[in-house]
């Protein structure tokens, strides 16, 4: 038997540290959403007791490093499955890029097994396993836009943003998200962006107050270490992008725009000097 998922990457419209906790994780308010880009899985179902991974992608980790694998052991284990599974990841989100590429695999693995071995884990237990395995992957188990709290594993599903284009760039440099996160200096933070701002925005569907509260405090750490993120940000609003934020830790930048015909303009302008540009839609 098989099984098909979608792992669709995300994006930050807001982060805020509030501080740091006593795990050494910090304390984060975000807003994330998904957007119409996303790697694909085959999940096919092995009588031996084994996990296999592959991928047409030569840059990711295939063996335990690889959060699929994680999420698929954490799933035979936990509830004691005895049949193995061949998992192949045609991966299309930019990997290492502040876009969740592999939290979104393991998410779509729990999903996916959840189905193959018909487990019938409910939603909220998928969700918890998929905190052991990252921040990020509780939101990806459900998607949709949510506000997470705690260290990202809390959610509360809220309405989608206005429908709109988002383009992606990523520079060609590697961010460590412990890096990012252990440079921050929590109580020193000059503006902090406003989640309930963002929300009302959300709900409220307006485009241009959602632009105008797109925040991460985790940009003035990232864009210290990489000026070439703040030269790109610069440059997508230069070519007309209605609003324009590092996502994650980074390094990629995202630009919000409502109208399509600006849409080829930012696209082609970036891919001058940026090779890893991706116009897709939000996702509603
Ligand atoms: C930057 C974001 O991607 C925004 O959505 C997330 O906050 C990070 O999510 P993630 O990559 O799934 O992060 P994890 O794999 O759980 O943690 C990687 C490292 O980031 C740091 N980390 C992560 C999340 C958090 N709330 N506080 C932290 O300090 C920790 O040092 C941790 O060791
Ligand atoms: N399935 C996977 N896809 C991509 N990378 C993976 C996967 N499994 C493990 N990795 C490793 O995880 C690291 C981070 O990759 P990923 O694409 O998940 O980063 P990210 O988009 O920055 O994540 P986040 O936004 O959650 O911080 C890479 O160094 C990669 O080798």
């Amino acid at each position: 038997m098989k099984m098909y998922e979608k792992a669709p990457a995300k994006i930050n419209l807001m982060l805020d540290v509030l501080h740091k906790r006593a795990d050494g994780f910090h304390e984060v308010e975000m807003i994330m959403t998904m957007v119409d880009l996303a790697d694909r899985l085959e999940l096919s179902e092995m009588k031996r007791d084994s996990i296999i991974i592959s991928s047409q992608a030569g840059y990711i980790p295939l063996d335990e490093k690889n959060l699929a694998f994680q999420a698929a052991r954490l799933i035979k284990d936990r509830y004691n499955v005895r049949s193995g599974v061949h998992i192949h990841l045609d991966k299309r989100i930019p990997v290492a890029a502040g876009l969740a590429g592999g939290s979104s695999d393991a998410a779509a693995t729990l999903r996916g097994l959840n189905r193959l071995w018909r487990l019938g884990i409910p939603v909220q237990e998928l969700q918890e396993l998929g905190a052991e395995l990252g921040s990020d992957v509780p939101f990806c188990v459900t998607g949709g836009t949510a506000l997470a709290t705690g260290r990202g594993e809390r959610l509360t599903s809220i309405a989608s943003p206005p429908q709109c284009w988002v383009i992606l760039a990523k520079p060609p440099i590697n961010v460590s998200t412990a890096e990012v996160y252990g440079r921050v200096r929590a109580n020193n933070i000059a503006v902090h962006p406003s989640a309930l701002r963002m929300q009302q925005a959300i709900e409220a569907g307006d485009f241009a107050a959602v632009c105008a509260g797109l925040g991460n405090v985790l940009e003035d750490v990232t864009l210290k270490l990489h000026p070439e993120v703040q030269q790109l940000k610069e440059a997508m609003l230069k070519l007309g992008a209605d609003g324009v934020l590092m996502s994650g830790s980074g390094p990629t930048v995202f630009g919000l725009v409502s109208k399509q015909s600006k849409v080829a303009r930012i696209y082609n302008g970036l891919r001058g000097f940026c090779k890893e540009v991706y116009a897709v839609r939000s996702l509603s």
